[in-house]
């Protein structure tokens, strides 16, 4: 480019309007400061913003075309489409061309009331092209910020296709990139596609075997013992914020089992480091600017907010720790945490020195905050529910603690862990993207053929909550309905199904997601039952749970993760500890 700025412009590789506006501006932010002088006072200068402008302008008008044709496929084929509920007059009836859903309240873009809102949607209602009361799309198409689309899918058929047979074909879309490589790093393997991801889950499935897991599980115990050490360290019946105690115990344990270091999280002031990843996290928050920076990183995404700014500080100082992390791991051959295994695993340097820090990042970005909500979820809920709290301490009371077979076997236990992940999955959605036209089967609509680049959100937690799945009680806390469910696999169990055989409810393999399944499925499956089982298991065991919190007064906090922000819960030793 050298100095010649209108180079940009005629430079022959922006070829198309998406490279010339990602080109535009990379030059914007790099040059502007330079040239500010030149800026003001050469007319040239006004030739040039006037130009980005107007490419601006014309890239957004050539997505939009292309996103009209998108929707305009779908429609065709019969997938209704999210009504427009409250209509917003200064926008001249173009409300669903320029901002689409965003600013709908129901289903709400960003707040954890919308996986509730989204089942009547699956269902037909308040969508416009459906009147078949026989049956439901369980499919509808949803439009964000330029009329942007996303299809919203929870057909067990399409899912199958989506997640298990054609996974490779339905990528991470950049949005989610952006938002989820945030905290994972973008090399991570949540972030990651085709054969990119083939070679890291390759290497990195061997680290979350049982084989691997098995010695980490006394650290943990370890870690317990300490969490509990604290508590009683805390006067009696003071409500204690468990939603942020659980992050601090998991932060605690994905340190010293996965990366052998100490964030010493219960500590007023914790490390360095865990306030830097503090700071990371405070500035996600799913704002409709936050959105409208996701959608257009290039440009809206580089401007140095106060925010972005507080992100890159903190990032840097986590980055430049892991790097040390791994630097310690590589001269400790026998080690035991993930990143010693990692890096056993990693022969023939397979991972690039910046591909490992990635998977380290995401050991800690993925593996760390989603267990605490599940578990801060699990422990409010025991709370509000002393009758299957009493149950579950009569249960764990007599087994021992530290023989994790025995502990994985807990009826009781896994009631628990498995309601509380279906009514409260810590991943409520996720979001994947058509990497070429394909058609895929649906039940009611037949074969769909979905356009190069759509892109499709899973509500996991709204199927979690579908009553046709689960039964007209589907949004109550029970346990106890584990009792008589059978996890089908294999195949999908779909709408024609015959929910109820001998008196047990089938749930299908796309009933139930909060691991997600397939080849994309979650890693640390394992990793996070193993805490879930030791820390609801021991916690309830040694104290008496109690809340405030009356049933369904829970706040939950929707930043790539859900999560509860008041789950306050008293602690009460047990008579006989
Ligand atoms: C209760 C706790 C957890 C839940 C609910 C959970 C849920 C999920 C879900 C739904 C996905 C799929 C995301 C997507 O494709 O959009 C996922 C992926 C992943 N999870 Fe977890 N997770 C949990 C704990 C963990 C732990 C403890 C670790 C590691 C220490 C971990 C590591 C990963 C990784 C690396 C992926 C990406 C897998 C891939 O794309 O191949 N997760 N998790």
């Amino acid at each position: 480019m050298g100095g010649n700025r209108l180079s940009l412009v005629l430079d022959p590789a922006a070829t198309t309007a998406h490279a010339l506006h990602a080109h535009a501006a990379a030059a914007l932010v790099t040059y502007a400061p330079r040239y500010q002088h030149a800026f003001c006072t050469v007319p040239e200068s006004r030739t040039i913003v006037a130009s980005l402008a107007a490419m601006t302008v014309l890239w957004i008008a050539k997505k939009s075309i292309q996103e009209a044709r998108a929707v305009r496929k779908l429609r065709v084929q019969g997938v209704p489409e999210q009504k427009l509920l409250h209509p917003k007059r200064w926008l001249l009836g173009l409300q669903r061309y320029l901002i689409g859903h965003m600013l709908e309240p129901v289903p709400d873009m960003a707040g954890a009331i919308r996986s509730e809102q989204q089942v009547p949607l699956l269902h037909g209602k308040d969508v416009d092209g459906w009147d078949r009361t026989d049956q439901p799309p369980l499919i509808y198409l949803a439009r964000y910020f330029f009329g942007y689309p996303s299809l919203v899918v929870a057909d067990p058929k399409t899912l199958h296709v989506m997640l298990s047979t054609n996974s490779y074909t339905f990528i991470k879309p950049d949005t989610s990139i952006e938002v989820v490589g945030m905290v994972t790093g973008y090399l991570g393997m949540v972030n990651i596609n085709g054969d990119v991801h083939k070679r890291h889950r390759r290497i990195v499935n061997p680290l979350f075997n049982m084989k691997t897991l098995m010695p980490l599980f006394p650290t943990m115990l370890a870690s317990l013992d300490e969490f509990c050490a604290f508590l009683d360290s805390v006067p009696l019946s003071t409500p204690l914020p468990f939603h942020e105690l659980c992050g601090q115990l998991t932060l605690n344990v994905i340190g010293r089992t996965g990366m052998n270091y100490e964030f010493n999280a219960l500590a007023l002031d914790g490390t360095p480091i865990t306030r830097a990843y503090n700071e990371m996290q405070e500035v996600i928050e799913f704002t409709p600017w936050f959105l409208l920076c996701l959608m257009y990183p290039n440009t809206l995404g580089r401007i140095p907010t106060a925010s972005r700014r507080q992100f890159w500080r903190g990032h840097h100082v986590m980055i430049t720790a892991i790097k040390d992390m791994l630097q310690r791991a590589r001269a400790e051959p026998n080690g035991t945490s993930l990143i010693h295994e990692l890096i056993r695993q990693n022969t023939g340097n397979a991972l690039s020195d910046e591909e490992l820090v990635c998977e380290t990042q995401t050991f800690l970005g993925a593996g760390h905050e989603t267990t605490s909500s599940a578990l801060a979820m699990a422990l409010v809920l025991l709370a509000q529910f002393p009758d299957v709290q009493d149950e579950l301490a009569k249960e764990v009371g007599a087994a021992d603690l530290s023989d994790y077979e025995t502990l994985s076997k807990l009826p009781q236990l896994n009631n628990v862990i498995n309601e509380t992940l279906r009514l409260f999955p810590p991943a409520n959605m996720t979001f994947r993207e058509a990497s070429a036209d394909i058609t895929v089967p649906t039940t009611v609509l037949g074969p769909l053929a979905l356009q190069k680049g759509l892109e499709i959100e899973v509500p996991i937690r709204a199927i979690h909550m579908d009553p046709t799945i689960w039964g007209p009680e589907a949004m109550t806390w029970n346990p106890r309905r584990w009792d008589t469910i059978d996890l089908v696999q294999g195949g999908s169990v779909d709408l024609s199904a015959n929910r109820i055989v001998n008196g047990r409810r089938q749930i299908g393999p796309y009933d139930y997601l909060p691991f997600l399944v397939g080849p994309r499925g979650c890693i640390g499956r394992q990793f996070a039952v193993m805490e879930l089982r030791l820390f609801i298991a021991g916690l309830v065991r040694r104290y008496k749970l109690a809340t405030d919190l009356p049933v369904g007064g829970e706040e939950l906090h929707v930043a790539i993760t859900m999560r509860p922000t008041n789950a306050w819960v008293r602690v009460e030793r047990r008579a006989h500890w």
